[in-house]
């Protein structure tokens, strides 16, 4: 098979690089950074002519637009990336009969129960980042295109901006830090996601269209996945708790939205690493790298 990744140069990019090297596919890397075979998602006369160039079959699409904050005072940009661009690949692929990966958020539900969310339930995101990612759910399935949709949460991995490299450098360089423990969830590290969609690519079974949920096992708060970056990192820091309200932004997160993995692993017969488990991996990924 032939199988186009957009947005290769972003964190989960970087890591479907690396399961691509055990691939006998195709693999077409692309993205609006230098180094990459360009290729801008906004674009839908670019996409079609790259997939009629290269006989694409599957698109992997890891780009976005990924600042939570920002895109509460920039909805156009944040939009047409999450929302117009989805759209565009899913169309792309729907006129060759070929099957669209992307990824959504924990961030398109409310977050108000506190129990594990289900791929079915209805979604009330919060923000302008979470509404234009679950647009981009919405655009794809009304084009009709054979489709495999993960929402996943709290992603970090050795490459880009995330939530660990940033704990990383602030628990370094200061005494002390308030992290907010009112919102709960499931870090996810961008190897095992990239694995599972490694694993549906190999296995073949990329006609099981829908929305499934997918982060590492287990259960944690900010505040908590904060404390053990600090002490897996080495460095020592007086880490307490707060409440959201606390730490100033521009827009609400949900407070639960630890997500349900039972779809997935069932569908796809996938075992899902525990997040403490895959968080000293990246460490030592990020140890190593320096
Ligand atoms: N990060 C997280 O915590 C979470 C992410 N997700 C979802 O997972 C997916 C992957 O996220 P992640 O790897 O963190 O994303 P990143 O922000 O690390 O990477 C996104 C990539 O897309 C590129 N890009 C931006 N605009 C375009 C464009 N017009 N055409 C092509 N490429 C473009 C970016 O380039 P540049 O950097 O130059 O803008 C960047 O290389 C996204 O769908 C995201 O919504 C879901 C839950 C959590
Ligand atoms: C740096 C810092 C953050 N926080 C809080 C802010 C926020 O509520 C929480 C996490 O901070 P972040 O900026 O990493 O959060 P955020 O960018 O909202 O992370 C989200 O990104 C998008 C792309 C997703 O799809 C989500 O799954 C999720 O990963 O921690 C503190 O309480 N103290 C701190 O010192």
């Amino acid at each position: 098979m032939n199988i186009l990744v957009t947005g290769a140069n972003g964190q989960l990019g970087h890591e479907m690089q690396i399961c691509a090297k055990n691939s006998n596919h195709k693999f077409v890397f692309t993205d609006v950074a230098e180094g990459y075979e360009k290729l801008d998602i906004t674009n839908l006369d670019a996409i079609r002519e790259k997939v009629k160039e290269n006989d694409i079959q599957v698109i992997v699409n890891c780009a976005a637009y990924t600042n939570v904050d920002k895109a509460e005072s920039d909805f156009d940009l944040a939009n047409l990336l999450n929302n117009t661009a989805a759209g565009n690949l899913a169309q792309a692929m729907k006129e060759v009969e070929g099957t669209l990966i992307h990824v959504s958020t924990d961030y398109v539900f409310q977050g108000d129960k506190n129990i594990p969310c289900k791929e079915d339930w209805e979604t009330n995101p919060l923000g302008v980042y979470g509404k234009t990612k679950l647009a981009g759910e919405k655009s794809i399935e009304a084009t009709g295109c054979k489709h495999i949709i993960i929402r996943t949460a709290w992603l970090y991995s050795q490459w880009g901006k995330n939530f660990v490299k940033t704990m990383q450098n602030l628990t370094a360089s200061h005494d002390s830090l308030k992290v907010v423990f009112d919102q709960v969830g499931t870090p996810t590290y961008a190897g095992d996601l990239a694995a599972v969609i490694s694993h549906i690519i190999e296995t073949n079974q990329l006609d099981k269209t829908g929305i499934y949920h997918f982060s590492n096992e287990g259960v944690c708060s900010w505040f908590d996945f904060a404390k053990i970056i600090c002490e897996l990192s080495g460095n020592t820091c007086d880490i307490q708790p707060c409440y959201s309200e606390e730490f100033p932004s521009p827009v609400k997160r949900p407070h639960f939205s630890v997500l349900d993995k039972s779809k997935l692993k069932q569908t796809f017969g996938f075992k899902v690493p525990y997040w403490t488990d895959s968080l000293k991996k990246c460490i030592a990924e990020l140890a190593e790298a320096k």
